[in-house]
């Protein structure tokens, strides 16, 4: 494996140690920091977020990724970002281990009805954000060892559904840390909600907030920023970090998932070593978008990456136009871990192929907080669109394509795949890209029990546990551990807040 740019730094016995430094995405100025220094901070101190000094530009084969296990494949990957970071290959076991209810953990389906999908929903709460919040904590605690860093850890996350009950779980009862998650209180779906307030442990907190996602990210944002309530914090011998996909720690062990599909397509030999493949991916906060992007910068043949939103379309108009207008209407859809206006990540994509312009971020990204608005360079925008695609689905077009599927193999998907296949789908139609396409499937179907029975079910549709064995009945596998453990979960308790009072709350919570 060749790092032509990491800069080796030391040396234990006969191994080379690299250091992969980070910065942030906005202040050229700032000290970088290390990999561990990164994990441990989640966002960078001027409100970016950070991104390696410089990106790693392995040499390697693709054959092995046909028989490698997913642990193999991950500990590769993570290693390439954070190759300072001591014991990765332990920590990898510990999240890809038995939790996981298919040994391949990300495994691909055949094809049906026109894609493929890759399952990425077999972790312990049925989503994607699994497979980075099973390694998320382990990675926060080599870092901690390594850096010597004896804080408690406050985890703040804000969640449309998904990373809130992915990261209490992956962090429950993780000593040297708390773990406190905003979901907007009438934005989640009823089996999300009572999996989230399911998870039980002493280091954990769920807080529901009467605003929607976008307010409760950018009130998280700027309790980061929050001078005085660092201090508050520092007194206690506490700092803040992140669940959500601005931590790098949280990004980067999703660009695995990218490798072991194209592995399993060259395994099945439904391609060719170096075809390209195109992956549709139903995203929000542009993380999981961005984990493929940097694959394909990695050099997976990647073809077009197929960005997928709903009714929020606000990425697709991004990129049809090289504007970003978040001053439109919020809509509370039934893929509701997309709800979301202002996507996070797309702030790495901007540096990225802006030539790691951070003055230009910096300004965007002020622009977008003060005006709600932000148009980029024209070269900016023409590099974005030789790489990405873009559309959306509506509530009701995501339903066409769940029974579109589900006819045509009895295959379920959930509304977030659904959006996904059906943008991918118009993809195909409107250029005649007939490359092999991978949709990422995003979560599990009983997650949303009631809108896949909706579009696929003549029969009335129930709501919650019940709709689940309605949903259960159309299935020929037997339910899996994480399902059948939403029958046996006790909710926990959670305060109610506004938008305006997440600080006290989390002073609150902090001070016991
Ligand atoms: N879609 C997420 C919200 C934020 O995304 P993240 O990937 O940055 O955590 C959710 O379901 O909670």
């Amino acid at each position: 494996m060749g790092y032509n740019k990491a800069k080796v730094t030391r040396k234990i016995g006969p191994r080379r140690i690299y250091q992969m430094n980070y910065r942030s995405t906005r202040d050229p100025q700032a000290q970088p920091v290390t990999s561990a220094a990164a994990i441990i901070k989640g966002l960078a101190p001027d409100g970016g977020l950070f991104v390696s000094s410089t990106f790693p530009q392995p040499s390697y084969d693709l054959a092995p990724f046909t028989t490698q296990p997913y642990q193999d494949i991950a500990q590769q990957v993570l290693t390439w970002f954070f190759p300072d970071l001591a014991a990765l290959p332990g920590a990898v076991q510990r999240a890809y281990g038995a939790q996981w209810d298919d040994q391949q953990i990300t495994p691909l389906s055949a094809r049906h009805g026109g894609n493929y999908y890759l399952e990425l929903f077999h972790g312990p709460t049925l989503a994607f954000k699994d497979v980075a919040l099973q390694a998320l904590p382990q990675l926060l605690q080599l870092a901690k060892v390594q850096t010597g860093e004896d804080s408690e850890t406050i985890i703040l996350t804000a969640t449309s559904g998904d990373t809130g009950t992915a990261a209490l779980r992956g962090f429950q009862n993780v000593a040297g840390t708390q773990v406190i998650v905003f979901y907007p209180r009438d934005g989640i779906s009823p089996v999300q909600k009572a999996q989230m307030l399911g998870q039980a442990g002493a280091n954990l907190h769920v807080v529901a907030v009467t605003g929607n996602f976008d307010q409760a990210q950018t009130t998280v944002k700027q309790l980061f920023s929050d001078q005085a309530l660092a201090h508050e914090l520092a007194a206690r011998q506490q700092q803040f970090s992140s669940a959500n996909s601005m931590n790098v720690g949280r990004l980067i062990p999703q660009i695995a998932y990218y490798f072991a599909a194209y592995g399993q397509l060259l395994q099945r030999q439904e391609i060719q070593s170096g075809d390209l493949v195109n992956f549709a991916v139903p995203t929000g906060n542009f993380g999981d978008i961005l984990a493929g992007y940097y694959a394909k910068k990695l050099g997976l043949p990647v073809g077009k990456l197929i960005c997928a939103s709903n009714a929020n379309n606000v990425l697709t108009d991004f990129f049809a136009t090289g504007t970003y207008d978040k001053r439109r209407e919020f809509y509370v859809t039934n893929s509701p871990s997309m709800d979301i206006l202002v996507s996070s990540n797309l702030e790495r994509l901007l540096f990225d192929v802006s030539d790691h312009d951070a003055d230009l971020v910096a300004q965007l990204m002020n622009q977008l907080q003060t005006t709600g608005h932000y148009t980029v360079p024209a070269e900016v925008h023409q590099r974005l669109t030789t790489t990405f695609a873009a559309g959306y689905a509506t509530s009701m077009q995501l339903q066409a394509e769940i029974k579109r599927v589900f006819d045509a193999d009895n295959y379920l998907i959930d509304p977030h795949t659904a959006v996904g296949s059906f943008v991918a789908r118009q993809y195909q139609q409107v250029t005649g890209d007939q490359r092999p396409c991978v949709v990422l499937a995003t979560a599990s179907p009983y997650k949303f029990p009631e809108t896949v029975l909706d579009a696929i079910s003549p029969a009335p549709v129930s709501s919650g546990l019940t709709a689940i064995k309605q949903l259960a009945e159309f299935d020929a596998a037997p339910l899996t551990a994480g399902v059948q453990e939403l029958f046996t979960n006790l909710p926990q308790s959670q305060a109610e807040v506004a938008p305006a009072e997440m600080k006290a709350i989390v002073q609150q919570i902090l001070q016991g």
